[in-house]
């Protein structure tokens, strides 16, 4: 059975450009201006800081966590989480070993750079092979065991940035799960609905990978993109941002809208795996990065879905007579090929009937990054 990682291995994207060193660039090369007139600056803040347009808070203490959880995903496709359980030395851990790690000089960075047909290491945002323009921004990528790459990276100290991996990797499994089950119920399903949760329902069988951003400051952040607008293809997507802003979802209706970082909170991300199973009651939410003049910001996604060879179909419970099956049961593998090969369209290509009440397929977003909603 195809691994995660052979997955990715069967889809590579060939990326043509040789990573840069931000620190060098002083002025925007024209390779990395978007074009201005798609505006991908974020609204002024008179647009952005309506009551209603802020991201949704879900406390996990809250006994209505589940109705909580359901608004803010009809709504938006994410929420912030308060309450998680992660501990913030553990969140201050893994921010410091990003920031340790894209310090490296650029030499010594691509030691662990990632081969074109592999997906663990550091380079380019793999969506970069869809956009005529660079993103202002590096990552890197950890599916499995980190250890050989950390080893290129730093030699002496190579065991405490595996360890923190590790920590953060575990304590994310565990949250993941319990916002899997938090999903299900809001969506009036039990994890003994779904078979591959287990018989304990803590999803053991989970895939998931581990994504570090950087977005380094940049002389002119108007014209640049951090990373362009894309919906994930996992089931959902749990974020730890710095202090920097810079996230921003697409709110049907709304725009884009800046997800400010709540000290201590984590965002959510709906992928697209959630919205298959959820029969289109959620959205996957597409979202973008934008960068800053001064201030570098760091990001870290926990990339979760299910086991890779898992079909993924609308759960039965969400499909009837008057509610038929919008997607054809696909496996995260499957997927991660459609994704590959269609970008942001690849829902449409498992797409049985067209949904009803989804704005999603009537979102195009082009070349320019720019968004038509129509
Ligand atoms: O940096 C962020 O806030 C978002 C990162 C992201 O969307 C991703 O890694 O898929
Ligand atoms: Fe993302």
């Amino acid at each position: 059975m195809p691994s995660l990682s052979e997955a990715f291995r069967s889809h590579p994207v060939f990326l043509h450009h040789k990573h840069p060193d931000f620190t060098s660039l002083h002025e925007l090369p024209d390779s990395y201006a978007w074009n201005t007139t798609s505006s991908p600056s974020p609204q002024p803040p008179s647009q952005r800081l309506q009551h209603d347009d802020v991201v949704p808070v879900v406390d996990l203490l809250d006994p209505n966590a589940p109705s909580s959880i359901a608004h803010a995903c009809k709504s938006w496709g994410a929420f912030h989480v308060i309450n998680h359980g992660i501990p913030n030395s553990l969140l201050r851990d893994i921010e410091s070993a990003g920031s340790a790690l894209f310090s490296l000089p650029p030499s010594h960075k691509l030691r662990a750079a990632r081969p074109p047909d592999g997906v663990s290491g550091y380079g380019l945002a793999r969506i970069s092979s869809f956009f005529p323009k660079l993103m202002w921004s590096e990552g890197f990528t950890i599916l499995g065991s980190p250890l050989h790459h950390f080893r290129q990276l730093w030699p002496h100290d190579y065991i405490t940035y595996c360890d923190i991996v590790e920590r953060y990797e575990a304590a994310m499994k565990k949250l993941a799960g319990k916002l899997m089950r938090l999903l299900l119920a809001s969506l009036g399903i039990s994890q003994a609905d779904l078979q591959w949760a287990g018989p304990r329902g803590d999803f053991h069988g989970a895939s998931a990978a581990l994504q570090l951003n950087s977005y380094p400051a940049c002389p002119d952040p108007d014209r640049a993109m951090g990373l362009a607008a894309h919906t994930d293809s996992t089931l959902l997507t749990i974020l730890h941002q710095n202090n920097i802003s810079g996230l921003q979802v697409l709110k049907e209706g709304t725009g884009w809208v800046t997800v400010e970082p709540l000290p201590g909170a984590l965002v959510v991300n709906m992928g697209d795996l959630l919205h298959i199973l959820s029969n289109g009651s959620y959205p996957s939410v597409l979202h973008r990065v934008m960068v800053n003049r001064t201030r570098q910001r760091f990001s870290v996604a926990y990339l979760y879905g299910p086991p890779g060879n898992v079909k993924i179909s609308p759960h039965p419970k969400l499909v009837g007579p008057s509610r038929p099956a919008l997607y054809r049961p696909v496996t995260w593998n499957e997927y991660l090929g459609t994704k590959a090969k269609h970008f942001n369209e690849a829902l449409s290509w498992v797409q049985l009937c067209a949904p009803k009440n989804n704005k999603l397929f009537d979102v195009v977003v082009n070349e320019n990054n720019s968004v038509q909603v129509g």
